[in-house]
């Protein structure tokens, strides 16, 4: 039985108290919503597939990861749970981790930027009525409207970076409302004058007659996976373990929209046809690239190399382009294959969370 030693009184936690006492590492991984079928979909192809017999076990394996339980949760909860220690690694939104976690410093970003759920925090009015001619913060801030008895009223989901926002912007009168869904209809309901909430297309705040303004960007957000310091620096196993998970994260997302290109070169050598690529090329090449390899072709008895192998990492982008171009100079057999991983020699975020380790 795990035996808890961890205090945690309104979300802080008492930094000098011992972590829980366990063998595994735990995971919390969103149990529903939009982000439970990406988040298995990223681990699946980091090759940490989830054994888990049915949607409703809310505790896993990661037959990869020996060590690591996992524990589906709600992201809310994930964030409160890597708090008080029950967790020690998650994967949530930027917004989750902030709103929840109200800058408390065991919480850890490990890797910013998993690339789904991508959207951002913004304050809206309605388009209409007294906001008709408002399209700023500031101009909104001047409103000579709100007043301590009548403060301009926000509904939100997110109460603790408003709050925080309104003071760094200077916002003295203001009041938030909480609400947990469809925060869009307050402002028509009459229940608020502005909404601070998610917007991703626009379309939301467009069907309910809201807008955006200037200024009112709150937070980017995106999913990411998040440590516990004490949990990293304290509980055995936990920082190799997410040296793992954080290698195999940044090797796909590097890999992400990469081609290799393979295509045969007449030359005199490997030196010749290289010259010849990065003379003749407008793409970018890599530090160390291009690679050039001989091809070798016996005739009779001798063998010799008249054609070179170049091989080349494109983006999707530059595909098309860099094929036509490897033709004009006389490249044959362009072979095309989308690249899985990209492994550099040590990632930058690993570097970065040592030094915030303080390792
Ligand atoms: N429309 C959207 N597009 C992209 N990402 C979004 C959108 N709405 C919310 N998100 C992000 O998805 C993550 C999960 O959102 P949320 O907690 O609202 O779950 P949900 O799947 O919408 O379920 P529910 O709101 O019903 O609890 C959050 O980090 C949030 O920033
Ligand atoms: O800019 P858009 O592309 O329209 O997306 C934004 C909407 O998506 C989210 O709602 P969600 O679908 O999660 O419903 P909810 O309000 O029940 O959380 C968010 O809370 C916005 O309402
Ligand atoms: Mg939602």
């Amino acid at each position: 039985m795990s035996k808890s030693q961890t205090v945690v009184v309104n979300g802080k936690v008492d930094a000098d108290v011992r972590i829980i006492e366990r063998n595994e590492i735990r995971m919390g991984l969103p149990s529903k919503g939009r982000m439970a079928a990406d988040t298995l979909d990223l681990l699946e192809a980091c090759q940490l597939s989830i054994k888990r017999v049915n949607p409703r076990q809310y505790v896993a394996e990661i037959p990869e990861l020996s060590n690591v339980e996992v524990c589906f949760q709600r992201p809310k909860d994930i964030v409160r749970k890597l708090l008080s220690g029950d967790l020690d690694l998650g994967i949530v939104g930027l917004d989750t981790v902030s709103e929840y976690g109200q800058g408390n410093e065991d919480l850890i970003i490990v890797h910013d930027a998993l690339e789904y759920v991508d959207c951002r925090l913004s304050l809206s009015i309605p388009k209409y009525g007294i906001f008709e001619n408002i399209n700023s913060l500031k101009e909104l801030a001047q409103m000579s409207q709100w007043t301590f008895e009548k403060p301009l009223r926000v509904a939100t989901g997110f109460p603790y970076l408003g709050l925080k926002f309104m003071k760094e912007n200077g916002l003295r009168h203001v009041t938030f409302s909480t609400a947990d869904g469809a925060v869009e209809a307050a402002p028509a309901l009459g229940i608020a004058d502005a909404i601070l909430d998610i917007v991703r297309s626009g379309a939301t705040l467009r069907e309910n007659n809201l807008k955006e303004i200037e200024g009112g960007l709150v937070l980017e957000t995106q999913a990411v996976l998040v440590a516990s310091r004490k949990a990293l620096i304290q509980r055995k196993g936990a920082l190799d373990t997410t040296h793992d998970i954080l290698e195999r994260f940044e090797a796909h997302l590097r890999a992400i929209g990469q081609f290799t290109v393979t295509a045969n070169m007449r030359g005199t050598s490997a030196e010749d046809v290289a010259g010849q690529q990065l003379s003749t090329f407008n793409f970018c090449f890599s530090n160390d690239g291009p690679t050039v390899s001989p091809v070798f072709c016996k005739r009779d008895v001798k063998v010799s190399a008249d054609y070179y192998a170049i091989v080349i990492c494109v983006p999707k982008k530059a595909l098309h382009k860099s094929v036509q171009q490897l033709r004009a100079i006389g490249g044959s057999g362009v072979l095309i294959s989308p690249l899985t991983y990209i492994f550099d020699e040590e990632t930058p975020r690993w570097r970065q969370l040592l030094s915030k380790l303080g390792l």
